[in-house]
């Protein structure tokens, strides 16, 4: 089966003083899916979008808009619309009048402006707001009226750029579940950045991770939870505890690693060509951590921590741990069933080689 891609770039470069801010990117967008370039700030991923928006050209590589190059089109000519973090809707305009501001530019009869602005309204959940002002709407309100503007215009693709960046906590929570349904029920194809993974991971049918201008790892979020390709993607992606050691012995993909303290722990080899005497790092998530007694489950890998502090936060309630002079959290279960975990007791822990990644110190 052949997908066809709304977006499609290949060997994208742009460079600013020699430095490239977007360097050597390509990427397949598939018709309808949402999808994601995460990263930490100054990786490039506002360089990305503006080239794609054509607020920006490229200094090297292609951009295809349904298999059309779009390197040489105006923004304005490009079948795309863009949100921002700051919306900037009109605030001496309705909310009707912001949303057919567009349609009204493209010269769209009158009726059939009211006609569509009343079901775009509806779509995202604010029937019949059309004559209200839009500083009397919360901000969440606000936020779905600015996308309403984008998607009353049925772009091929729709831009996001931290959209949800200037909303409080709890209404962040809520709007990217919203997002998440509302791309699906108009079926357009979302292109969206942000340095926040959780957001990236809750929406997204596929996340780039972004470092220095480059895709790290393109993949659907539980393939980079579980497979992370590099160490930067193990450490960005989730929460990740990392154990220092050298490479002992490898075999059957998996690698054994001599911590300091002289004790080996096994996980899964996730570099290539390591082999032993290597310096290497173990990934291991706080929620794959088990607290043993004096035994651990057979083939588990252990260590012994010692409790500094218990972090009660609900669902993810963890306990903060040391062990050879760091720090290691591992997920509280939920059913109170945890040691006596005050300060300073012994913490055995313990954790399936295969929930772990191993990976060579320096690779990319
Ligand atoms: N017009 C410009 N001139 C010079 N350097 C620029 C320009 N625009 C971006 N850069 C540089 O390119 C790099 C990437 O910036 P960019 O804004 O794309 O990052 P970002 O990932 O969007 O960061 P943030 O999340 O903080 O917005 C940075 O080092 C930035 O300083």
């Amino acid at each position: 089966m052949v997908i066809e891609s709304d977006l499609s770039c290949s060997g994208l470069v742009r460079r600013f003083a020699g430095h490239a801010a977007v360097d050597h990117i390509s990427l397949d967008v598939p018709a309808g899916t949402f999808f994601s370039i995460l990263g930490p700030s100054g990786c490039g991923k506002t360089t990305l979008l503006r080239l794609l928006a054509g607020f920006d050209r490229p200094d090297e590589g292609d951009i295809f808009i349904r298999g059309q190059r779009m390197n040489d089109v105006a923004p304005n000519k490009r079948p795309v619309n863009m949100v921002f973090q700051h919306l900037a809707l009109f605030p001496t305009m309705t909310v009707g009048d912001n949303i057919g501001y567009g349609l009204k530019r493209k010269k769209v009869p009158a009726a059939e402006r009211r006609r569509r602005i009343a079901r775009v309204l509806e779509q995202v959940g604010l029937p019949g707001l059309e004559n209200r002002n839009p500083q009397d709407l919360s901000g969440g309100q606000r936020q779905r009226v600015a996308l309403a503007r984008c998607l009353v215009l049925e772009p091929t693709l729709l831009l996001l750029d931290e959209p949800l960046g200037a909303l409080d906590l709890k209404l962040r929570e809520q709007m990217k579940i919203e997002l998440k349904h509302l791309q699906k029920a108009f079926g357009t194809t979302f292109v969206y950045i942000t340095h926040d993974q959780s957001e990236a991971m809750v929406m997204s049918d596929q996340v780039a991770v972004m470092r220095n201008g480059r895709f790290d790892q393109v993949a659907p979020p539980e393939v980079l939870y579980r497979e992370p390709a590099t160490p930067f993607v193990a450490g960005f992606v989730g929460d990740n505890n990392r154990l220092a050691g050298k490479v002992v012995s490898v075999a059957d993909g998996l690698a054994s690693l001599r911590l300091e303290d002289g004790s080996v722990v096994h996980g899964r080899l996730a570099s290539e060509g390591l082999g032993p005497g290597a310096l290497a790092e173990l990934y291991i998530r706080p929620e794959s951590l088990v607290f043993t007694g004096a035994d651990s489950p057979a083939g588990f890998s252990s260590l012994n921590a010692r409790v500094r502090a218990t972090l009660f936060d609900g669902a993810n309630s963890r306990v903060e741990a040391e062990h050879l002079g760091q720090p290691i959290f591992a997920r509280l279960p939920q059913d109170g069933s945890a040691p006596g975990l005050v300060p300073d007791a012994h913490l055995p822990l313990a954790w399936d080689p295969a929930l772990a990644c191993v990976f060579g110190v320096g690779s990319l």
